[in-house]
């Protein structure tokens, strides 16, 4: 369940509400494309992975990437959560949202010496590294400022997660991770370093995993390799298990998050390990909305579009990865035959950007006219944060509810922002 929900306006008509604040009105204050979160469904997902951590020790680190919209953030912050980040932009902004460094874990294949020194400058909580090469570059950077790194690896279990091969990451062909036997040989030299200090061991299979059989399975395999390091004189204290789980976008069946979490922490009990996980998706995605308006509607040889306001550039997961999310009516429509132009059909709902991979569902029925808004559902995740300003489109603005108010966290971008700061060759420089 979210905050998104119809409720019936003073003329009659049934009205997609965010919390208590009537979308059709903030598209219209505020202009389309825009995204809508609601802090009340943030708030309780959090709320469903801290209840089944419940007493046992452990840290909820929210995947950044999935949303990191300041006012977003801030939720986290307030609610005492802890922040999974993947770059030194994502540290910044979370420091900016009011998170604490020592709840930070940093994750990512590819850190850099600048995006470490800054993370052990601040005392993030640890360092979830990804190979022998980041392990070594990350002793030399602790070295020269005379600090410590904590210490995680990340571990590829090579499990299955059954999920869109662009998001699976714990499969050994996978970028992310190491294998069983390079993290033996990363732990010993890790043990061994002065500049270093093994605190735990990570491990995460991928996005969208719609069961609770696979995160178990890498579980497992991890916990064998605690016992092992034991055995080697190398405790660890924190198990990191990822995110990874799914939502419902259209029919899939993913379990609540309070019975997976309920679930790791069960077969945890007795261990001694704190858990950390770092969920994003299924934090994110379904507190928020994609809201865009109809331009033109036409018809091709038999195949009708609805040409909307937004694009591949606001919301680039149905043109990736061929993803399914759910288009509804903000108003739904007096259906009236002699309203003109209102058709119903199965619509292709694109956007106006010059690519045919441009669009943001197909063959949806729909009984539209110029100037309907629509809803993208499940837009709350991988929505914003990976748009982009491709064919110069301005990114559209963000916008949090709380109850009946509303924030505007950011801004539709200006035009004349878009190319700010380039310049054109001077005019000494000869062409040709
Ligand atoms: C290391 C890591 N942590 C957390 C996440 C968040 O995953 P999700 O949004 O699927 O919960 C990801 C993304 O797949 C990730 O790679
Ligand atoms: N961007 C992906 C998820 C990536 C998860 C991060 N490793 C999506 O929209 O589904």
């Amino acid at each position: 369940m979210d905050h998104f929900e119809y409720r019936t306006d003073a003329d009659g008509r049934r009205t997609l509400f965010a919390e208590d604040c009537n979308v059709a009105e903030l598209a219209k204050a505020h202009g389309t494309p825009c995204y809508i979160y609601s802090a009340a469904t943030l708030t309780r997902h959090v709320k469903a992975y801290l209840a089944a951590l419940g007493d046992y020790p452990g840290m909820i680190c929210y995947a950044v990437k999935a949303n990191s919209n300041l006012a977003v953030l801030n939720v986290m912050a307030r609610l005492g959560i802890g922040f999974d980040i993947v770059s030194i932009g994502e540290l910044e902004r979370v420091l900016a949202a009011g998170g604490q460094a020592d709840r930070m874990v940093f994750s990512g294949v590819g850190k850099q010496p600048h995006e470490m020194r800054r993370a052990l400058e601040i005392g993030v909580y640890c360092f979830n590294v990804e190979s022998f090469a980041e392990l070594r570059a990350l002793a030399d950077v602790a070295s020269s400022m005379n600090k410590t790194a904590r210490v995680s690896v990340r571990v590829n279990p090579d499990v299955d997660a059954g999920t869109h091969p662009y998001i699976s990451t714990g499969l050994k062909e996978n970028k992310f991770g190491v294998s069983f036997d390079d993290a033996r040989a990363m732990y010993r030299f890790a043990a061994d370093h002065s500049a270093l200090e093994v605190t735990g061991i990570d491990c995460h299979i991928g996005s969208q995993i719609t069961q609770t059989a696979p995160f178990l399975d890498a579980l497992e395999k991890v916990l064998a390799m605690i016992d092992e390091l034991a055995a080697q004189g190398i405790s660890l204290t924190h198990i990191d298990l990822g995110g990874g789980l799914g939502v419902q976008y259209t029919t899939e069946t993913p379990p609540h998050p309070r019975d997976y979490a309920a679930a790791i922490v069960k077969r945890l009990q007795g261990t001694g390990l704190k858990l950390l996980l770092e969920p994003g998706r299924s934090i994110a995605a379904n507190a928020g909305i994609l809201v865009t308006r109809v331009e033109y509607l036409k018809e091709n040889q038999g195949r009708h579009f609805a040409l909307v306001d937004a694009a591949m550039n606001d919301l680039i997961r149905p043109s990736l990865y061929n993803a399914h999310q759910q288009i509804i009516p903000v108003t739904e429509p007096i259906v009236d035959a002699a309203e003109a132009g209102r058709r119903e059909a199965e619509f292709d709902i694109v956007g106006p950007v010059c690519e045919s991979g441009d669009f943001l569902g197909k063959q949806r029925r729909l009984s539209l006219a110029h100037g309907d808004l629509l809803a993208v559902r499940s837009a709350g995740a991988y929505g914003f944060v990976m748009s982009s300003n491709y064919n110069t489109r301005a990114r559209a603005p963000e916008i949090m509810v709380s109850g009946s108010q509303h924030f505007v966290v950011r801004q539709r971008e200006k035009i004349a922002d878009l190319f700010a700061g380039e310049q054109v060759l001077p005019e000494q420089v000869t062409l040709g």
